[in-house]
């Protein structure tokens, strides 16, 4: 398959997402909880619409999984050699706190690596992709696009973490690197800050899904970083169970093992 023939149809789909939500963002939106006590907006719902829809237009047979949708179950799932993974929103609770640092994540997955991914974060007006083997752009708010690329290894590391679900196995972990700066981004926007040089590592000990990881995963890779759980392998997707294990996103990053 060729992804970058594409690629600029996923933007488009994320663009039009994006122009949904940033809409309801601006309007007086009502919360919800889910079953799982999260919450849940018009905007999250409106966004798994415009994409779903956009996707299938892109392609027939390439199935969908979105945090928003009905889950297929295992034995099909199973079967998925290549799927689009979904977060209509990621940062659901930075949307209803207005901070701005919401995202809207789009990952083409094959045998299990993200090989396409684009996020938007419609209030922030940026927007970044990338492509295996292929490199990665960022559009900032200006609507320049440009290359990106991970930073080389600083004198101090700055380390980017959840602003929301900070815990202290992460902050144990932070605090036994040594001297480093922090610099905090909600949602997906952790791995594009660290994609694009403004950060070198994120480490997550704490849970995940894989849609909230996947699309800003392929962007991370094409511009020459990397996302491993602890033991060092690469996280991979289309697992039985969609939590991720603990993991650290890194640009030039050396992880030494334990
Ligand atoms: N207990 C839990 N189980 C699964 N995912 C969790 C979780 N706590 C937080 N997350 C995930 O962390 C994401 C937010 O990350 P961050 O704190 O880095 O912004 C949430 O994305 P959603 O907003 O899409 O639900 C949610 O999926
Ligand atoms: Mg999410």
């Amino acid at each position: 398959m060729q992804y970058s023939s594409i690629l600029p149809e996923v933007i488009k789909v994320a663009d039009e997402a994006s122009t949904r939500v940033l809409h309801i963002y601006q309007s007086d939106f009502k919360v919800s909880y889910k079953e799982d006590e999260s919450p849940i907006t018009a905007a999250d719902i409106a966004s798994h619409e415009v994409i779903v829809k956009g996707l299938r237009n892109i392609s027939q047979n390439i199935p969908i999984l979105s945090e928003e949708g009905a889950q297929a179950p295992w034995e099909e799932r199973q079967r998925w050699r290549r799927f689009w993974l979904v977060d209509p929103i990621d940062g659901t609770k930075e949307f209803t706190q207005r901070t701005g640092e919401f995202t809207v994540n789009i990952a083409l997955i094959e045998d299990g690596e993200p090989v396409l991914g684009v996020v938007t974060a419609p209030a922030l007006k940026e927007a970044f992709w990338g492509i295996k083997g292929e490199g990665a752009h960022k559009r900032d708010r200006t609507g320049r696009e440009h290359r990106i690329r991970v930073a080389e290894l600083p004198d101090t590391i700055r380390v980017v973490a959840s602003k929301n679900h900070m815990n202290d196995e992460t902050r144990d972990f932070i605090r036994a690197l040594g001297p480093h700066k922090t610099l905090q981004a909600g949602s997906s926007l952790k791995f594009c800050r660290i994609a694009e040089g403004h950060a070198d590592l994120y480490p997550r000990m704490g849970p995940t899904s894989e849609w909230d990881t996947a699309a800003a995963h392929a962007v991370l890779l094409a511009a020459g970083g990397s996302v491993n759980a602890l033991d060092g392998t690469a996280l991979r997707y289309g697992k039985e169970d969609v939590l991720n294990p603990y993991f650290i996103a890194a640009g030039n990053w050396y992880i030494p093992r334990p």
